[in-house]
């Protein structure tokens, strides 16, 4: 079976997207599509996959379009910060939306609301959800951890440096009653003022080089440290690029960053 592709990056957090509008191309959508589609040897290589698929088909509300997001070894996760940028991107490039509106991204973890200014799109990624903090180990030293849920579930560690989490080819340890479904893992140090860089461990990707919500996890967790106003805007550098995180007074997070389509063909992977 041959279908259409395009693939594209937020801050080099990469994605397959396949548009599926009515659900009849991958509605049964397998594991083992996802893991061919994201190698990165053998196939066309992705952190994940982004299908692009209207909601009512998956019986899901609250906007036309829903990111059914899996990671690349096909695992499903609620939410996808960066992807969530390019999947906006996209239903604006291939005009499946109204250009003079916010985009409403319908995910797993809610509705999410896109605005572009350029090339730079801002999402509201609602109201961050701090659970009970724990401890995540890599090659025997461990740091306290702060439980971050931004619709999907993150540990930020603050270290003394990015290398100290070592080259990260394994899921970092951590306490599995706090996180009975796995865990992103964050690693922070900080840079200035409102501003940290990161590197990040992804469930069901291993490290790549941004993750949007891994961003807001660690953002909330540094302006709890230092007890800043809200409405403080943070930046947070990742090996792939910058996000600017802001969270408001109403309580929600606001994330900016770019999002980039580089892309499209067709495959029979
Ligand atoms: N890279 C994403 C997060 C993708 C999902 C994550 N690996 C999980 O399993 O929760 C982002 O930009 O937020």
């Amino acid at each position: 079976m041959t279908y259409h592709f395009l693939k594209g990056h937020g801050t080099e957090n990469d994605f397959v997207l396949l548009p599926d509008h009515d659900g009849t191309v991958h509605g049964d959508l397998s594991a083992d599509r996802v893991r061919a589609l994201c190698d990165r040897r053998a196939g066309l290589g992705a952190d994940g996959v982004l299908r692009v698929v209207r909601s009512e088909v998956l019986g899901e509300t609250g906007a036309e379009w829903f990111m059914d997001y899996r990671n690349s070894d096909g695992s499903v996760s609620e939410m996808c910060g960066n992807g969530v940028r390019v999947f906006a991107r996209h239903l604006l490039d291939e005009g499946l939306v109204d250009a003079d509106e916010p985009v409403a991204v319908a995910t797993r973890a809610g509705v999410k609301m896109v605005t572009r200014d350029g090339d730079l799109f801002t999402v509201d990624m609602g109201t961050p959800r701090r659970g009970a903090d724990s401890t995540v180990t890599v090659e025997g030293r461990s740091w306290p951890a702060v439980h971050v849920d931004m619709g999907n579930p993150h540990a930020v560690a603050f270290v003394s440096d990015l290398a100290d989490a070592g080259p990260l080819l394994e899921a970092p340890g951590h306490d599995r009653e706090v996180y009975p479904h796995g865990v992103n893992v964050e690693f922070v140090v900080r840079r200035g003022p409102q501003h940290v860089a990161m590197r990040v461990h992804e469930r069901g990707s291993g490290e790549t080089r941004s993750c949007g919500t891994g961003a807001c996890a660690v953002m909330v967790a540094t302006a709890l440290a230092d007890d800043a106003p809200r409405g403080t805007a943070y930046t947070v550098d990742l090996p792939g690029g910058t996000l600017t995180i802001t969270w408001t007074d109403d309580d929600r997070i606001l994330m900016t960053g770019p999002a980039v389509v580089v892309a499209r063909g067709t495959t029979d992977l």
